[in-house]
């Protein structure tokens, strides 16, 4: 008999969550991780993340909303900065780096903001891109477009979960692989 909503358990650093199912546009049901709320799993995640980042990086880069406590925390334990992608342009913004992204795994097309000075802060760098969950692989593609427009590196794609098949063609790690479907 198959089971109505079923629930996803992962247990990184010795922290366990159940993770929700949760509807996602065309996806179906996904197993919806949360790094917003929860400091305890952001911290065990991030410490695990560590040894991921490839040797030379310089800055981390993520992107609002979901992954922005994950990368917080990954600066804080490896010493790195971070910049961090914006998903609305903000009054104060000068000449931002604006970039739009496909329609992602949730069904949203979005346009993604780096105001210039968080650019700047890119340029000559070797940037790894951080994120909380890799699906189709889009935003990481987007990412890497804006860290190349600042005239940085990409050194890296570094994820806490992949779910699903689709990012194959990105070298990325993760640390656990998610059920693209729930
Ligand atoms: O590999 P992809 O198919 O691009 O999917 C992964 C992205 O989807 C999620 O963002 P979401 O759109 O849920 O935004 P949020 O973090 O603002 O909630 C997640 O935070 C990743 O950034
Ligand atoms: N499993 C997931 N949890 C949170 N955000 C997501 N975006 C795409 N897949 C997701």
């Amino acid at each position: 008999m198959t089971q109505a909503n079923p629930e996803v358990t992962v247990k990184i650093g010795g922290v366990t969550r159940t993770l929700p199912s949760a509807r996602a546009g065309s996806m179906g049901r996904v197993p919806l991780v949360e790094f917003i709320g929860d400091s305890e799993f952001t911290r065990a995640v991030a410490r695990e993340m560590l040894v991921m980042i490839p040797e030379g990086t310089e800055v981390l880069l993520t992107v609002v909303t979901n992954a922005l406590p994950l990368a917080h925390e990954l600066s804080h334990v490896s010493g790195l900065p971070y910049e961090c992608v914006r998903k609305k342009r903000r009054p104060y913004m000068q000449d931002p780096i604006i970039q739009d992204a496909p329609s992602m795994t949730l069904g949203v097309a979005e346009t993604f903001w780096l105001d210039s000075p968080h650019a700047a802060r890119l340029k000559g760098k070797q940037v790894a891109i951080v994120q909380d969950v890799i699906s189709s692989g889009g935003t990481a593609q987007t990412l890497a477009r804006i860290v190349e427009r600042s005239g940085g590196t990409v050194s890296g794609y570094l994820a806490a979960f992949r779910q699903g098949e689709s990012a194959l063609s990105l070298p990325f790690k993760y640390l656990e692989k998610l059920p693209a479907h729930i």
